[in-house]
Order: C-alpha cells, then structure tokens, then sequence
C-alpha cells in the first residue's frame, strides 16, 4: 500500500515537471492596455447603449442609484445620444471611432517594440472599460497565448477614480468566476515619467517648428467633478504636475501657459479653470495665437477632435481670439510607444 504522503509528493514533481515542460514555450507575460471604451457605430442607437454603460459606473457617476437610473433612462440618454452620436459621426474614420482606430494601432506597434526588446513575442491585448472588446474578450486571448502573468496598463497617465479605478473594478468583474488567476501587476499612472514629459514637449516642439509658436500654450486635460478632488482623488493634482513639468522641459515662462480642465457633465462644480471659459476670456481679451495640448487623453478621440479642436476654436474665433491651434495626442507617435514599451520594462522585472 503506498503511503498518502508519499504519492502527493510524486504527483507534484510530476505536475512541476510538466508545467516546466509547457512554461518553455509559453511568453513570459502579456500585457493588458486599457482604455475608456467608444460606439460601435455613430448612431443614436449604438451611443445610446455605450452611454447607458459608461454612465452607470459608480465610479464615474456617484449619484444615488434609484435617482440616477431616473434621470438618467428618464432624460440624459433620451436626449443626449442623438446629440453625441452627430458629433461621433463627424470625427469617424473608415477604420471607426478614432479611439479605437488609434488604440489598435498603438496595440501592434507595442506589440512590434517588445519583440525587438525582448527578442520574443510578449502579446498585447486590448480591452475597454465599457464595450468592446471586453475584459472577457482581452482575458481569453492572453489564456489562448499561454499567458499565466499579466501586466496591465491602463491608458491613463494621471490616476483618477472614475478612469483608473473603473478599469480595476472592471477587470475584477471579468475575472469572477476565472478558476486560476493570472498573476498581476498594474501601472497605476506615469503622469511626470520623464519619457512621457519629453514626448508631450517634443511633440509641441516639433508642431511649434513647423506652424510657428502661439502667445500661449493650453494643456487642457479632462475634467472630474470638484467633489471627487475633495474626497482625495490625486487626478487634478497629477494634471497640475504633468502640465508644469511640460511647460518646464519648454521653457515657458509663467504667462506663456496654464493648466485647464474640459468635458464638463451635469450642473455641478467641475475643477477649474474651465477651457471653454478661459478660451473665451483670452479670446475677449484680445490674445492672437493660442496652442492646445490634451496630455490626458493617450488617443485622440471625441473630447480633442471634437470639443476642442472644432467647438472650442469656433469659441476662442468667436469670442475675438486671431488664431487657433490644435496639437495632436501622442497617438502611435514612436516616442509614445517607447514610453509604453518602457513602462512594461519597468513593470515587468523579474518576468523576464
Ligand atoms: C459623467 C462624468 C464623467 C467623468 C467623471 C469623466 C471622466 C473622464 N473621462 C475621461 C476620458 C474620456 N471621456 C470621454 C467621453 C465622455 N466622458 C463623459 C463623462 C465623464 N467623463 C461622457 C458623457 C463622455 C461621452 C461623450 C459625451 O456624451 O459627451 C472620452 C471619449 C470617448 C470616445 O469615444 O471618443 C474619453 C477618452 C477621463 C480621462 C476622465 C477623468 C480623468
Ligand atoms: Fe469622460
Ligand atoms: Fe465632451
């Protein structure tokens, strides 16, 4: 008879063994990126069904749920979608939303730096807080690539509540129910990484070179609810630090910049300044040339195409301003993707 303790022994050895054997040809991590999420499509329907996803996260909207499902189903994603859908259908590419456009792009040309860095395949998925491709989705694609350590990287320089954490939250959701959890870690925010100052710079630099320079340069991030700052959410602190770090490496003078914040939603007290109010202030005071920068958004998307490249210049032009100038996300700009290939180096020691 053999004895209990003897054969778990055996079995484990044996299990080890095998694992070993599989382990060589698994990668040694994946990575997760994640962003906010976008339609499928620019109509009322598609924008209505993304809406009513993204705005009944606690995280964004922290309204009491009874009253919020109220006014939200009752007048917000009445009236909003067809609205935000004719913005969407305005900024739309062939390959669809420019988030999405934009964070594939990013997905395969990250993919292509960590091969050249690692001299293997590390495979990169995408996933998106609201809508697809989902957790579930991103999660079955790394488990089919033999992936048992996940790195994940949010598309969010600056930490908030309502973006950061939403994605934790959410990737708990999709692991429920998962029998063998990937190891994990997770890049919290980079928002004064030096790698990630420089591109912003660079890429004002190198606009400034060929369009010339403006009397100021805009960072406009996007805004959070004051409230959420009072309870301690670092974002607007974090946005302060990013912008005065860019206008450091460019050696801008005091009154040669300013931080803002955009994309207000309801009544409520925003944090400020508000960039619709000081592009009207600067416009009424007479100011010739403005540059805006968004250094919040990772792709450009509905919040830069739209609102600030199309409605706040027409704001700005209105209000007496001479001369408007939009500067792209960094996008799939090579100096972005070396941040992100950076970021998962400095995550990643030890799995390699
Ligand atoms: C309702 C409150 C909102 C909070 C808080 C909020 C925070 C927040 N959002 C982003 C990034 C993006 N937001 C985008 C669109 C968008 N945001 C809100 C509302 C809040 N965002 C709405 C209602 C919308 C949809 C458009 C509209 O109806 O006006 C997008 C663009 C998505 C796209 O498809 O292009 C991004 C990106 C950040 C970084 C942030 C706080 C830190
Ligand atoms: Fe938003
Ligand atoms: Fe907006």
């Amino acid at each position: 008879m053999t004895r209990p303790g003897r054969s778990v022994k055996l079995q484990q050895n044996l299990y080890k063994a095998g694992e070993q054997t599989v382990t060589a040809q698994r990668p040694p991590f994946g990575v997760l990126l994640v962003n906010l999420g976008t339609p499928k499509a620019p109509t009322t329907a598609a924008v209505r069904e993304y809406l009513a996803e993204f705005l009944w996260d606690k995280r964004v909207v922290d309204v009491p749920r009874p009253l919020w499902w109220l006014i939200l189903h009752g007048i917000i994603l009445r009236f909003r979608p067809r609205r935000v859908a004719k913005a969407y259908a305005s900024v739309w590419t062939d390959e669809g939303s420019p988030l999405m456009a934009i964070s594939r792009r990013q997905q395969q040309a990250l993919a292509a730096a960590l091969k050249e860095q690692y001299g293997c395949d590390i495979p990169v998925t995408l996933a998106m807080t609201y809508g697809e491709p989902s957790m579930e989705q991103a999660g079955r694609e790394l488990r089919a690539a033999g992936v048992s350590r996940m790195l994940v990287l949010p598309l969010y320089p600056q930490f908030s509540s309502s973006t950061t954490a939403a994605v934790y939250d959410r990737l708990a959701t999709g692991l429920k129910g998962c029998p063998h959890l990937p190891e994990t870690r997770w890049v919290n925010e980079y928002h004064v990484h030096p790698q990630y100052i420089k591109a912003l710079a660079d890429s004002v630099r190198e606009y400034r070179a060929r369009h010339g320079t403006g009397d100021k340069l805009l960072l406009s991030f996007h805004g959070i609810p004051q409230r959420y700052e009072d309870r301690g959410d670092p974002y607007p602190s974090q946005c302060r630090a990013t912008a005065a770090a860019v206008a450091s490496e460019l050696g801008l003078s005091e009154e040669q910049w300013l931080c803002s914040f955009q994309s207000r939603f309801g009544r409520e007290e925003w944090v400020k300044p508000y960039t619709d109010y000081t592009l009207e202030a600067w416009g009424k005071a007479g100011l010739g040339r403005v540059d805006v920068i968004s250094p919040a958004f990772a792709a450009d998307c509905l919040e830069t195409l739209e609102e600030l490249d199309v409605e706040n210049r027409e704001l700005f032009l209105r209000s007496g301003g001479k001369d408007y100038h939009y500067i792209p996300c960094l996008n799939d700009r090579p100096d972005h993707i070396g941040l992100l290939a950076s970021l998962v180096r400095e995550h990643s020691t030890g799995w390699e």
